[in-house]
């Protein structure tokens, strides 16, 4: 019935929950009082007895009553909202922090449309779990309790009856329980998995366009929406069916006190007043309870939901580092084996060392495992045999935040931020000057392009759809080199580009590499001849390292792949012509 994690954790808001139960049990006494008094104007109408002052008398008790009803009904409101807002907003801070742990892996633990959706729409669905599914479970026990002793002060067996009947309520919900959890978990499941689809196929629309497979996609998201919505709509008739039930055994209950009053007031065992009151009255036995399994199915959805959002909140988090000084900048791979999955190893007892202040270059054919390489020294990975160190520090021990200081990596797709240039670079250094500012932009050879297009003030639209795939890299680089890490690993940063951005580039590649240390992914081994080192991966094992000139002599794969790419070079050079 309870989420008994989620009360545990909000323990505080009992307060809030024990003062909506007091304001509905005094709405119930005035009711109460409401009702003796209108039975009792009938039963003085019917004999005749009804003087003015009783009428006014009648008329006090019933607006004092409404004006109770009135003030508990407030007071009842706002504590809900309270009860409610509060759990909300410090779950969604509790999520936020859990994701603010996790780091950059967040990843690992949960996918991203996922947290979006637990932390809006699962978090709001424990809005009325809080604010009336709770108060009213403990609301539902004592009305008929309450009730049981004012009309078991009329009639004991009308009494008995009534209250006998109310259990059957809880029993149909919890008939209707065991059922509901399992439908609500795949109701959840079949969801999230529709806005993974739909945020995945959304960022990938023009690549859908381009391969033409949009209708493909589109069909296959038709599907999981159909999928979708046949389990809203199963979960929907269960709840709709499960409420007919409530009703039958609310109004069935309510009419037998009633048909039984009348027998009693026939035999004159109660008065026509506390037979007109046992009529007005045996609804509200079972009205609470009924309320509470309309709620019901609203809190079982907040239970699914609150399931998620503690799967999130206890999943572990990884290792975090503490080093906060790294003494230099030498980059060492001892041992070093890893595997995406426990079957295959992707990186096979790896040993290199990139010397402080020096240039090395990763080359090998494609899916050898050199962005992976990349990938354990920025600690994407922390399960891996062997050591990374950065400055003699193995990186498992260094901060985060340590850690994205001393190194930059600039991939292929480098991500720009909707906004200005300014504020784009400003994430490279955030105290960076306007001269700075110019001065990267002049290096990476853009000062033009964007003075002439409202200079640190030109507007970014998302993902920079505005700059050419080239000036996005030179940008992202202007940003890279703003940031003034002593390591960069520049992985495959020239990939797809024009051959004027890919030289410039390359240039100020070179150039870094006279005052940092600089580690060069490519697939063009024309851009690391110049290398004080190259490391030749096969198979996610290091087959050949040295100079352009040492393995170029050896004859190996890399002068052979070396030799390849310059045949086909020479050849679209000449088709080019
Ligand atoms: N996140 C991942 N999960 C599972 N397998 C992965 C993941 N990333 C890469 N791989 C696999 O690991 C292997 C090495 O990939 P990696 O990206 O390191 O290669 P690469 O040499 O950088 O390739 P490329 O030159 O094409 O970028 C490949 O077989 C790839 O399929």
């Amino acid at each position: 019935m309870f989420h008994k994690r989620l009360l545990k954790e909000f323990n505080d808001n009992r307060k809030y929950i024990a003062g909506m139960v007091l304001t509905q049990w005094v709405t119930l006494l005035a009711n109460v009082v409401l009702m003796l008094f209108a039975a009792s104007f009938i039963g003085h109408m019917s004999d005749g007895s009804l003087t003015a002052s009783d009428f006014q008398i009648i008329l006090l008790a019933l607006a004092g009553a409404l004006l109770i009803r009135g003030i508990m009904n407030t007071w009842n409101s706002r504590l809900s909202f309270q009860a409610s807002t509060e759990v909300k907003s410090r779950l969604r801070e509790k999520i936020y922090r859990k994701l603010m742990e996790l780091g950059s892996l967040y990843r690992d633990t949960i996918a991203t449309s996922e947290a979006v959706q637990i932390s809006t729409e699962g978090v709001d669905q424990l809005e009325i779990y809080f604010g009336k599914y709770i108060p009213q479970f403990f609301y539902s026990l004592l009305a008929p309790v309450t009730l049981f002793i004012i009309v078991g002060s009329m009639d004991m067996k009308v009494a008995a009856v009534l209250l006998l009947c109310v259990p059957l309520i809880p029993l149909s919900i919890v008939a209707v329980q065991k059922f509901a959890k399992k439908m609500l978990s795949r109701y959840w499941g079949t969801y999230t998995e529709l806005g993974d689809s739909f945020l995945e196929n959304l960022q990938g629309l023009t690549t859908l366009k381009i391969y033409q497979a949009d209708e493909r996609y589109a069909k296959k998201m038709d599907e999981e929406a159909e999928k979708f919505r046949k389990i809203t709509m199963r979960v929907l008739v269960m709840q709709l069916n499960s409420i007919s039930i409530m009703d039958l055994v609310a109004y069935g209950g309510a009419a037998a006190g009633i048909i039984l009053g009348i027998l009693a007031y026939g035999k004159g065992g109660i008065s026509l007043e506390e037979c007109f009151f046992i009529i007005m009255i045996s609804a509200e036995f079972f009205l609470p309870l009924r309320l509470l399994g309309s709620f019901f199915h609203i809190a079982m959805n907040g239970n699914a939901a609150a399931d998620k959002i503690f799967r999130l909140l206890y999943a572990p988090v990884p290792e975090k580092g503490s080093v906060s000084e790294i003494p230099e900048s030498s980059v060492v791979f001892e041992n070093v084996t890893f595997g995406y999955d426990e079957e295959k190893k992707v990186i096979q007892d790896v040993n290199f060392t990139v010397p402080e202040g020096s240039f090395t270059a990763l080359v090998g054919t494609s899916g050898c495992g050199k962005s992976t390489i990349a990938s354990l020294l920025m600690r994407n990975y922390l399960e891996y045999g062997g050591n990374v160190k950065v400055g003699g520090v193995s990186v498992r021990d260094i901060d985060e935040d340590t850690l994205y200081q001393k190194i930059t990596r600039i991939r292929h797709d480098s991500y720009l931020f909707k906004g200005t240039v300014c504020e784009n670079l400003k994430m490279g250094k955030a105290d960076a000057s306007r001269e700075e500012m110019l001065w990267a932009l002049k290096k990476v050879n853009l000062y033009e392009t964007v003075m002439e297009k409202g200079g640190l003030d030109m507007v970014l639209e998302e993902k920079a759809a505005n700059l050419s795939g080239g000036q996005k890299q030179r940008l992202a680089l202007a940003r890279a080199i703003l940031h003034d890490s002593d390591i960069y690993i520049f992985d495959e940063a020239t990939s797809n580009i024009d051959a004027e951005s890919e030289n410039l580039i390359m240039e100020v590649i070179r150039e870094l590499a006279e005052v940092k240390s600089v580690i060069l992914i490519s697939h063009r081994l024309a851009n690391v001849t110049w290398a004080d080192q190259i490391l030749m991966i096969q198979n996610g094992t290091i087959i050949e390292r040295g100079s352009h000139r040492q393995l170029i002599e050896e004859g190996g794969e890399y002068a052979k792949l070396y030799e390849s790419q310059k045949e086909l070079e020479k050849y679209a050079g000449k088709g080019a012509a």
